[in-house]
């Protein structure tokens, strides 16, 4: 027997209900955080459970681009994008993790963009407020994701950590789905650092959301 004791569960599964989208009719799944009480959740569609690699996205928190329409970031459209992605597919999981400003939070988000409207870019703005450049971790995607018995994904995202994270955890990353969408005049610069210095995959950008949802 062994003399370690288990570890302690970082979150509990709390309920579900139906979540229809303009897309497709997802389930949407709740889950406390016990460290922060922060609610996470997974918008989920199909059968995710059958064994096979699973469509997914995990998504950071942002008010200002999810919700308030920002053309600072590409947070919407990729929120947009992803959830379009999964519905053409019929199958996937988007975890809505609530790390929002890279994990500094709504407001030091907004102190960060006035340094960035007074000429320095993302990263030195998060370190100008003492904060990492990215502050985020992704520990509870495991157990989010082992609700649902998923162990192998076809993770949609630019960002290099996101994959190692997600590895180191023991899920197996698949394939790799650029998410390219929304570069315009306003987030342009803020693209090019996540490139330059947070090493995200950028490729060829499109324009927009396209209306079939093909990225
Ligand atoms: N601190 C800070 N956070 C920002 C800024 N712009 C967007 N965010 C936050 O960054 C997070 C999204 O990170 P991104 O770098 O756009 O994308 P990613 O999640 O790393 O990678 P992708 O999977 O490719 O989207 C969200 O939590 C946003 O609220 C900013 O200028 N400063």
């Amino acid at each position: 027997m062994s003399n370690h004791p288990t570890p302690a569960p970082l979150l509990d599964y709390v309920t579900s209900c139906a979540l229809p989208t303009p897309w497709a009719q997802f389930t949407l799944h709740a889950f406390v955080e016990h460290a922060t009480g922060k609610e996470h959740l997974v918008m989920a569609l199909g059968d995710i459970g059958n064994g096979e690699p699973v469509l997914a996205r995990v998504h950071s928190e942002c008010l200002t681009g999810d919700v308030l329409f920002s053309q600072r970031c590409d947070c919407g459209a990729q929120l947009e994008g992803a959830l379009k992605r999964i519905a053409a597919e019929g199958r996937g999981a988007l975890l809505y993790l609530r790390q929002e400003g890279r994990g500094i939070g709504l407001i030091n988000k907004m102190r960060a963009y006035r340094l960035q409207e007074a000429g320095v870019d993302t990263v030195e703005a998060n370190l100008q407020l003492g904060f990492h450049a990215d502050a985020r971790n992704y520990e509870l995607c495991l157990p989010m994701l082992e609700q649902f018995g998923i162990r192998q994904v076809k993770l949609m995202t630019n960002n290099p950590r996101k994959i190692d994270a997600l590895t180191r955890l023991g899920i197996e990353v698949t394939e790799r789905v650029p998410l390219l969408v929304n570069r315009n005049a306003f987030n342009n610069s803020y693209l090019d650092t996540k490139q330059a210095k947070l090493g995200h995959m950028m490729g060829t950008p499109v324009a927009a959301v396209a209306e079939d949802g093909q990225l």
